[in-house]
C-alpha cells in the first residue's frame, strides 16, 4: 500500500467503488467504524469522548463513530459545527442514524465551547478531511486551539482538520493529532511536513473500494506517488550474484574538490563503495592528490587536471557513475566540469556546488541534458536541499508545496530532483514522485548529504535508473540514520549503511 492519494484521487475512488455498486454509506459506516475501533483502543474501555464534526462527509465519519462508540458504553458528546438541516447525503443520513441511537448534537458555536474539550478523555477531530478547501475561521479555529492547548489526546479523522491532504501545508489554525485513521490509502499531507507531525501516528482502513479503482486513479495528469518504500524499487536492486565480477557492478567516479575541501568526495566515496559499486575511483586535482591518496584504501585515487582532464578520465567507458559536487567549489570551474560529466553516457550525480554554479541558470543545465543520448540518457540526479533548490530553479517555485516544487523542478531540467529535507521528496521528469519518512532528525548533520550523494551514485553505477536509485538511496541513508542512532555523525553513516542493506536484503529474499 505503498500508493498516495491526493484527495481529489481519492474522492474518485470514492466515487467509482459507489458507481461499482458499494452505497457511499456503506463507505461512511465503514469509516466510521474504523473510527470508533481506533478510539476504543486509545480511550480503554470507558471514557468520556468528544466529537467535533463538520459540515461534510468527514463529520459524517464522526456521527457514525459517535453512534458505535455510544453503543459501546462510552460517553460521548458530538458538538456540530453549522446548521443540521443543511446536512446533506451520507452526512445527512449518518446524522439520523445517530440521532435514531438517541445521541443529540449540539452546535459548536461561541457559547459551547467551553465544552471543548470539557471531560473528554479523548477528541474525535471530524471536522474537515479531504473536503478543506480554505484556512480555517471563527468558532472552529478557536475550537481547534483549545484542543491543541488541551494536551487531550486527539484522534484525526481522515487527516487532522487545518492540513491539506495533498500538500501536508497547515491552511491556518490545524489539530495537532496524535492518531490519524485515514481510508484506502495514505495521502501525500500524511507524510509531507508539517502534515506528518499533525497526524501522529496514522492507520489506513479498509473500506470496501475496491483495488480496482486504484489503477484509475493512482497516477493521473499530475503523475503517480508513492511512500518512498522498498515495495517501490526493491525489485531494481538485486544482491550480487554468485558468479558475479566486481567489473559487472559499475566503477563509480567522485569529483574531489581542492586540496583543502577533500572530505567530502572521500564520504561520499566510501558510500558508493559500501552501497555495492564494483570499483570507485576518487578524481582528484593534481594539487589534493596526495591528501586523498593518503586517506583511501580501497577507494582508488587518480588525479585529473581541469575539465579537459576530467574528459580524458571519462573515456573509459567502464567508469559508469559520477558525482559532481561535494566540496567542489562554486563557480565556472565546476560548471565546466559538469558539463563534462554530462557530455557522455554514463549516469551523473550533481549535489551541493555542482548545482549552486548554475544558479538561476537551469536552461543551461536542461541543455545539456537534452543533448545527452545512450541507454543512460536519463540517469541524471540532482540532489538540492531547499537553498540550492531555489538558487538553480529561482524564487518562483519557492511558494509551492516541496512535492510540487520537485516536480517542477525535474520537469524544468530533465533530471531527477531529490529535495532533500526532513520529508525529502524524490521526482522525475515524467511526474513520478515519492516521499521520504524515514529519516530520523539526527540525519541532518555535517556530511550527510556527501553520504546521501555517494550511495545514489553507487546504486546508479550498479545499474539502477536515475529514479530508482535516487528512491533506494534516499531510503538507505534514511534507514542507515535511524540504526545509527542519537548523534550520529556522517562517519557513521558508512557501517550503518551496511547494516540497513543487509537488513534489506535478508527481507528482499
Ligand atoms: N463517499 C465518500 O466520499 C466518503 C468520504 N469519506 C469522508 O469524507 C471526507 C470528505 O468529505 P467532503 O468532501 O464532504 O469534505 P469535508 O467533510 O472534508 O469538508 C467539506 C465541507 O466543508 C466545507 N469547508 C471546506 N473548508 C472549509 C473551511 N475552511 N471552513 C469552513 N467550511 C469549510 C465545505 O464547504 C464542505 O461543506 C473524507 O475526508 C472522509 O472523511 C468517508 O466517509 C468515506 C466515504
Ligand atoms: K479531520
Amino acid at each position: 500500500m505503498i500508493e498516495l492519494l491526493t484527495p481529489a484521487e481519492m474522492g474518485r475512488a470514492d466515487a467509482l467503488a459507489i458507481a461499482g455498486g458499494v452505497p457511499g454509506i456503506d463507505l461512511m459506516r465503514r469509516a466510521g467504524l474504523a473510527v470508533a475501533d481506533a478510539c476504543s483502543r486509545m480511550a480503554g474501555h470507558s471514557g468520556q469522548v468528544l466529537v467535533l464534526a463538520g459540515p461534510g462527509n468527514n463529520g459524517g465519519d464522526g456521527f457514525v463513530a459517535a453512534k458505535v462508540l455510544r453503543q459501546r458504553g462510552y460517553r460521548v458528546e458530538v458538538l456540530l459545527l453549522g446548521d443540521p438541516g443543511r446536512l446533506s447525503g451520507d452526512a445527512a443520513l449518518a446524522f439520523s442514524e445517530m440521532q435514531a441511537a438517541r445521541l443529540t448534537a449540539g452546535i459548536l458555536s461561541q457559547d459551547t465551547l467551553d465544552r471543548v474539550p470539557g471531560q473528554a478523555s479523548v477528541v474525535i477531530d471530524a471536522l474537515f478531511g479531504a473536503g478543506l478547501s480554505r484556512p480555517i475561521e471563527g468558532v472552529a479555529g478557536e475550537a481547534i486551539d483549545r484542543v491543541n492547548g488541551s494536551g487531550v489526546p486527539v484522534l484525526a479523522v481522515d487527516l487532522p482538520s487545518g492540513v491539506n491532504g495533498a500538500s501536508g501545508e497547515a491552511m491556518g489554525p490545524a489539530i495537532r493529532a496524535s492518531r490519524t485513521v485515514t481510508f484506502f490509502r495514505l495521502k501525500p499531507g500524511h507524510l509531507l511536513l508539517p502534515g506528518r507531525q499533525l497526524a501522529g501516528r496514522v492507520e489506513i482502513a479498509d473500506i470496501g473500494i475496491p483495488a480496482s479503482a486504484l489503477d484509475e486513479v493512482h497516477g493521473s495528469e499530475a503523475g503517480k506517488t508513492w511512500r518512498n518504500d522498498p515495495a517501490l524499487w526493491g525489485p531494481a536492486f538485486r544482491p550480487p550474484c554468485l558468479d558475479g565480477h566486481k567489473y559487472a557492478r559499475g566503477h563509480a567516479v567522485v569529483v574531489s574538490g581542492p586540496a583543502l575541501s577533500t572530505g567530502a568526495a572521500r564520504l561520499a566515496a566510501g558510500a558508493a563503495l559500501r552501497a555495492g559499486a564494483g570499483l570507485v575511483t576518487v578524481a582528484t586535482p593534481p594539487s589534493a592528490a596526495l591528501v586523498n591518496a593518503s586517506h583511501l584504501t580501497a577507494v582508488m585515487v587518480r588525479s585529473f587536471r581541469g575539465s579537459g582532464g576530467l574528459a580524458e578520465m571519462l573515456a573509459d567507458r567502464r567508469l559508469n557513475a559520477i558525482a559532481l559536487g561535494p566540496g567542489a567549489g562554486v563557480g565556472d570551474e565546476t560548471r565546466a566540469l559538469a558539463l563534462t560529466c554530462l557530455a557522455g553516457e554514463r549516469a551523473v550525480l550533481l549535489d551541493a556546488d555542482a548545482i549552486t554554479s548554475f544558479t538561476a541558470e537551469v536552461e543551461a543545465l536542461a541543455g545539456a541534458l537534452s543533448r545527452r543520448t545512450g541507454a543512460r540518457a536519463a540517469d541524471v540526479v540532482l540532489t538540492p536541499h531547499d537553498g540550492e533548490f531555489a538558487r538553480l530553479f529561482g524564487e518562483s517555485a519557492v511558494g509551492a508545496s516541496r512535492l510540487a516544487r520537485a516536480r517542477a523542478g525535474a520537469q524544468a531540467s530533465g533530471a531527477v530532483v531529490v529535495l532533500k529535507g526532513a520529508d525529502t521528496v524524490v521526482a522525475a521528469p515524467d511526474g513520478r514522485a515519492a516521499v521520504n519518512d524515514n529519516a530520523p532528525a539526527w540525519l541532518a548533520t555535517a556530511g550527510s548529504g556527501d553520504v546521501l550523494s555517494g550511495i545514489v551514485t553507487g546504486l546508479l553505477a550498479q545499474g539502477l535508473d536515475g529514479f530508482d536509485a535516487a528512491c533506494a538511496g534516499v531510503w538507505l541513508h534514511g534507514r542507515a540514520g535511524a540504526l545509527a542512532g542519537p548523534a550520529l555523525t556522517a562517519e557513521d553513516l558508512e557501517p550503518a549503511l551496511r547494516q540497513a542493506l543487509a537488513e534489506f536484503f535478508s527481507r528482499a529474499g
